[in-house]
């Protein structure tokens, strides 16, 4: 199976701690071992978050903000690239021709962020269309899609499984303005390239690397999937 894991940068380094990357190096290598093909995107976490508020204050700009995230992505993506050792490409992939080429050929391909706008969320789905992936996985700080921020609603319910259109639905009412380092499950641009690309999608708590490895192996996990809706994507005239 090729598959493509979301990692949040909270999930692989809340504390810049070695044994989780150890973890989730054990975890995807054993996956690559087994026969899939694996892909990982890193996100950038507390830590990208941190550099983002003090550039803020000294007066950075959106665009600026967000490169800043992307170069800590790419730090984190290098944690997880020493962690894996001889498995994966000694440097984080930048874009998703170099990555498919990588995961097709070479062992496991990481990367990080590749342009300002966007998050991880979305490099991973685009990854996951450009390369024919038969699953995206988005191992993250949270045990699912829920109907509104489980961290500021106690009344939140949790979606076993939803049809990608309605994730789209679902994050355009939530979403901000988007700007850098903002929280969400899933970001639009990404629920947006789920639902035009029919991807079969899992969406988990990431801070077991164990738990993704099984999602994958055995397609049973606790979480949200997201469905490809039932005709298979958008229709050329919705796009
Ligand atoms: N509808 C929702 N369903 C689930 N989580 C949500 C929702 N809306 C906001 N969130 C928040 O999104 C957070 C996950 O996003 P983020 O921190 O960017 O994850 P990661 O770092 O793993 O990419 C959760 O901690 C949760 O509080
Ligand atoms: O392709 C990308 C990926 C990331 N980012 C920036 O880097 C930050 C951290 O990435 P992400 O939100 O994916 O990390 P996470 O919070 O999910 O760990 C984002 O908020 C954006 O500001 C970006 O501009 N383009």
């Amino acid at each position: 199976m090729r598959v493509v894991v979301s990692v949040g940068g909270s999930v692989l380094a809340p504390d810049l701690r070695a044994d989780r990357v150890e973890e989730y190096a054990g975890a995807l290598g054993s996956l690559a071992d087994a026969g899939h093909e694996v892909a990982a995107v890193v996100g950038g976490g507390g830590v990208a978050r941190e550099y983002i508020g003090t550039a803020r204050e000294l007066g950075a700009n959106e665009g600026q903000l967000d490169q800043l995230g992307i170069e800590v992505t790419r730090l984190n993506a290098r944690l997880l690239i020493t962690a894996l050792g001889e498995r994966a490409a000694p440097v984080p992939r930048e874009g998703y021709e170099e990555a498919t080429e990588t995961l097709r050929r070479d062992g496991v391909a990481v990367m990080g962020g590749v342009v300002p706008g966007q998050t991880t969320d979305a490099v991973s789905a685009a990854l996951a269309e450009y390369a024919d992936a038969d699953l995206l996985v988005y191992a993250t700080n949270v045990d699912g899609v829920y109907d509104a921020d489980p961290s500021a609603d106690d009344d939140a319910t949790r979606y076993d499984s939803l049809a990608a259109e309605e994730l789209v639905a679902l994050v355009a009412e939530g979403e901000s303005l988007g700007s850098a380092g903002s929280n969400a499950p899933i970001d639009l641009l990404a629920a947006k390239i789920l639902q035009r690309s029919a991807l079969r999608t899992f969406v988990l708590d990431g801070s077991n690397p164990d738990r993704v490895r099984e999602a994958v192996e055995t397609g049973d996990f606790d979480g949200t999937e997201v469905r490809p809706d039932a005709e298979g994507g958008l229709s050329e005239e919705d796009r």
